[in-house]
């Protein structure tokens, strides 16, 4: 049985990966699982912690520094799980973090990874953050210049240019094309700086 394929989306928070990973799922050509690291936090500390009262504060800010690291390698380990049980994967990541970006590349070498640039410009990242509202202003253009240094992809998407249905039949006739997903293999290889 082949491993499943984890398509690994990179781009700023309002660049639209939650939009075309929606599309990925809902259409039933091929199935995908999609783990969102919001979701596996929020699971995590609902989980292990929802019953227990602490007796003492502890401040947002010390929690993730105790806990998130441990939990993105734990996040990354579940990933390649899914991929060795023959699970296709969808990751929507907002890679602005060498550690992190590292350690993505070491757990992933060996699976079959579809590197993706979720692109657009700063211009309608900036406008899109403004009309969602949920989201802090000023996030996006924080993130910009960080995740758009990486630009070797296997596939780029530009969620200006198409929308998240045409973003999704873009990924899919790739995947279909049974072309090679070289980049990431690539990049492992190299001291890539993401700072
Ligand atoms: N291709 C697109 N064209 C136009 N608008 C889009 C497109 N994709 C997403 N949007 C809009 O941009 C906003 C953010 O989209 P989405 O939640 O998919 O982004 P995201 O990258 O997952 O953001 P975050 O990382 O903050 O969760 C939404 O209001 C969505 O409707």
């Amino acid at each position: 049985m082949k491993q499943g394929i984890i398509v690994l989306m990179n781009g700023t928070s309002s660049s639209g990966k939650t939009s075309i990973s929606t599309e990925l799922i809902t259409q039933k050509e091929i199935l995908f699982h999609h783990l969102s690291i919001d979701d596996f936090i929020k699971d995590f500390f609902n989980n292990k912690f929802s019953d227990i009262e602490p007796t003492r504060e502890v401040d947002e800010q010390v929690i993730a520094q105790i806990m998130f690291d441990p939990l993105i390698s734990m996040y990354y380990s579940t990933i390649k799980l899914f991929s060795e049980m023959g699970l296709n994967v969808i990751v929507d990541t907002v890679i602005e973090n060498d550690k992190w970006f590292n350690e993505c590349l070491d757990v992933f070498v060996d699976q079959p990874t579809l590197f993706i640039g979720v692109i657009c410009s700063k211009e309608e990242l900036i406008r899109r953050e403004q009309t969602r509202g949920d989201r802090k202003i000023g996030l996006a253009a924080s993130q910009f210049s960080k995740v758009y240094c990486i630009d070797e992809y296997d596939l780029e998407v530009n969620t200006e240019e198409m929308n998240p249905i045409e973003c999704a039949e873009k990924i899919l006739s790739f995947i279909k094309s049974n072309k090679e997903y070289s980049v990431f293999k690539k990049l492992s290889k190299r001291n890539v700086s993401v700072s």
